[in-house]
């Protein structure tokens, strides 16, 4: 099998580092056969779902195929904007706040791209776009701060599989979780005092997370308890007591047993608690997606409501506000430590050309320019 090789390579050229920032991905659109992809590549991947493949391709492909896509069609068409997906709009301004930031303070040898671990931009068309512009250090953050095998460790199985496709590798780094960096707690407690300040504070703040199936957790997964970490240090961040927040979590698929408490029951059995106010937030979510406007400001709020509850408050995500892209910076910075940025700046360049033009005459084919 060729390898993917870069033919065009210049000795010439500016060697960058690479940021790839990447996200879970999101349908082409909002129909039932963009559905149909998207749901297809999702819940084929083996860290998503752990069931042996020929029966789960059956099925997938003989029940959930058929009758899914059309429904979330119409939940995505709900929250669909006219940019588009709002996960895809929001780690577009995420990545473009990040490049901002880092090229004003490290220079243009700094390229931020972002990719979809599903869908669209991919993760091999980003890696292709970033090795052609010169990049030789990469860094990829993954924006799940909590590390879960479902969204972490499939991000690294398909940068891996790029790369085993390839023939010159850049360095290499990852960012396997951030759910204790400080800067990313500082942003996520500045951000929900911000709304408080506003809009007043509820009786009990809930901390809803995504969940992954129990079996998950039982064999070995962190992500509860890396969920868990998150909210205390949110939590004594915001000076509240243990009764004055909850951890719970959403977006339960299939039949099995997910991480409980589960939001839904949890919304609906609190009023009869005397809880009837509460702010609902989602550390986990790097960016409002379909999982929080609809089901959560959506869905959720409706079961609160329609089981006693007064007042239900959404405090959205991070998404690209500056204290978020601020924290995400810092991130990066810390684990770019000891990669000098190259400074491919004019008089190196023209150094390099002369070089390279006093060298025309190597006997070696092809790549005179070494
Ligand atoms: C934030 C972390 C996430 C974890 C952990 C996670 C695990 C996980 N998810 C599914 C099944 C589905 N998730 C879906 C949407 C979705 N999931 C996340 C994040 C995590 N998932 C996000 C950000 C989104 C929203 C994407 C968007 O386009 O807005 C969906 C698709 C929606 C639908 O059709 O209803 C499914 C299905 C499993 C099985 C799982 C762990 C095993
Ligand atoms: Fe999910
Ligand atoms: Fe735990």
């Amino acid at each position: 099998m060729p390898y993917k090789g870069t033919e065009n390579f210049s000795h010439n050229q500016a060697e960058r580092l690479g940021v790839l920032v990447t996200n879970l991905g999101t349908p082409d659109a909002p129909t039932p056969s963009a559905l149909r992809k998207y749901l297809a590549e999702f819940l084929w991947d083996p860290r998503v779902v752990e069931v042996p493949r020929p029966l789960w391709w059956l099925i997938l492909h003989g029940v959930i195929l058929r009758i899914r896509p059309r429904r979330s069609a119409k939940a995505y068409a709900g929250v669909w904007s006219p940019e588009g997906s709002p996960l895809l709009v929001h780690t577009a301004k995420q990545a473009e706040g990040i490049r901002e930031a880092l090229q004003a303070k490290y220079g243009s040898n700094v390229v931020v791209g972002f990719a979809m671990r599903y869908g669209n931009p991919s993760i091999p068309r980003v890696l292709d776009e970033m090795q052609q512009q010169g990049v030789t250090k990469l860094l990829v953050l993954p924006l799940y701060p909590q590390y879960s095998a479902s969204t972490s460790a499939s991000t690294f199985d398909a940068i891996s599989k790029d790369f085993m496709g390839r023939r010159w590798l850049p360095d290499f780094r990852f960012v396997s979780h951030y759910h204790d960096f400080p800067a990313y707690i500082e942003a996520m407690a500045q951000h929900i005092e911000a709304h408080w300040a506003e809009h007043g504070r509820k009786q009990k703040l809930i901390l809803s997370y995504h969940g992954i199936p129990l079996k998950y957790l039982l064999n070995g997964d962190p992500y509860h308890c890396e969920c868990h970490k998150t909210s205390r240090l949110l939590a004594e961040r915001l000076g509240l007591k243990k009764d004055e927040y909850l951890t719970t979590f959403q977006s339960r698929f299939g039949r099995e047993e997910w991480l409980k408490p589960y939001t839904d029951e949890t919304l609906k059995s609190l009023p009869a608690t005397g809880v009837k106010s509460i702010d609902v937030f989602c550390p986990g979510f790097s960016s409002d997606c379909l999982e929080t406007v609809e089901e959560i400001d959506e869905e959720n709020r409706e079961y609160f409501m329609e089981a006693g509850g007064k007042e239900f408050a959404y405090i959205p995500c991070l998404n690209a506000s500056p204290g978020h892209i601020n924290a995400l910076v810092q991130l990066i910075e810390e684990n770019i430590q000891g990669w000098a940025v190259p400074t491919n700046d004019g008089e190196q360049l023209e150094a390099r050309a002369k070089l390279a033009e006093a060298r025309k005459q190597a006997t070696f084919p092809g790549r005179n320019d070494i």
